[in-house]
């Protein structure tokens, strides 16, 4: 089969990567994703597909494993329960920030991706951060003191970052 094969629109999702990011591994929160150039805010910064478990699996297997600190709740198969998901490509690689977040993340149930776009425009050398959600955070934030600075949050999306934004944060642990 040939792409041209499958004619239905709807049966495709669209990929797409911003250039110039790169990968540091030494962080202080492990490893993450940097931008080398300057970023529009709403550019695409990655589409993720995801692989979806499902909770026999979770309970059984990914919960045990380091797994539990990359996953994102997803709906179930049935579409009645919760379980969780695995962002494949970059999408488990972002870092949380709970005040400069940069980059929201939206779930698309039907094409089993996570798009990730820029909220604002983002300078060359910043890291790109998600929001995990509200929930307490399973690590020591590296950002903690920062958080206590009057800073303002620069998020004009607040939609995209604080609604659609709220599942890695609640993971059981
Ligand atoms: C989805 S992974 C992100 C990629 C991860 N840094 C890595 O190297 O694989 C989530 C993990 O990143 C780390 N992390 C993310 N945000 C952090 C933060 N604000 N402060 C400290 N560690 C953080 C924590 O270890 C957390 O369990």
């Amino acid at each position: 089969m040939s792409v041209n094969d499958a004619d239905d629109e709807d049966a495709r999702q669209p990929l797409s990567r911003a250039n110039g990011l790169v990968l540091v591994m030494n962080t202080p929160k492990g490893r993450g994703v940097f931008a080398t150039q300057d970023i529009s805010r709403s550019t695409v910064i990655d589409v993720s597909p995801v692989l979806v478990f499902s909770q026999e699996e979770v309970e059984k297997h990914t919960q045990h494993t380091c797994l539990q600190h990359y996953t994102y709740y997803w709906p179930s198969k049935s579409g009645k329960t919760t379980t969780q998901a695995l962002a494949l490509g970059l999408g488990s690689m972002f870092n949380h920030s709970t005040r400069a977040q940069n980059v929201g993340w939206k779930r698309n149930f039907e094409t089993e991706v996570i798009v990730y776009t820029a909220l604002r425009d983002i300078k060359a050398g910043e890291e790109l951060c998600i929001s995990y959600g509200h929930a307490r955070l399973w690590f020591e934030d590296a950002d903690a003191n920062n958080n206590d600075d009057d800073e303002t949050d620069s998020n004009d999306d607040k939609d995209l970052a604080e609604i659609e934004l709220s599942g890695l944060g609640r993971m059981e642990l």
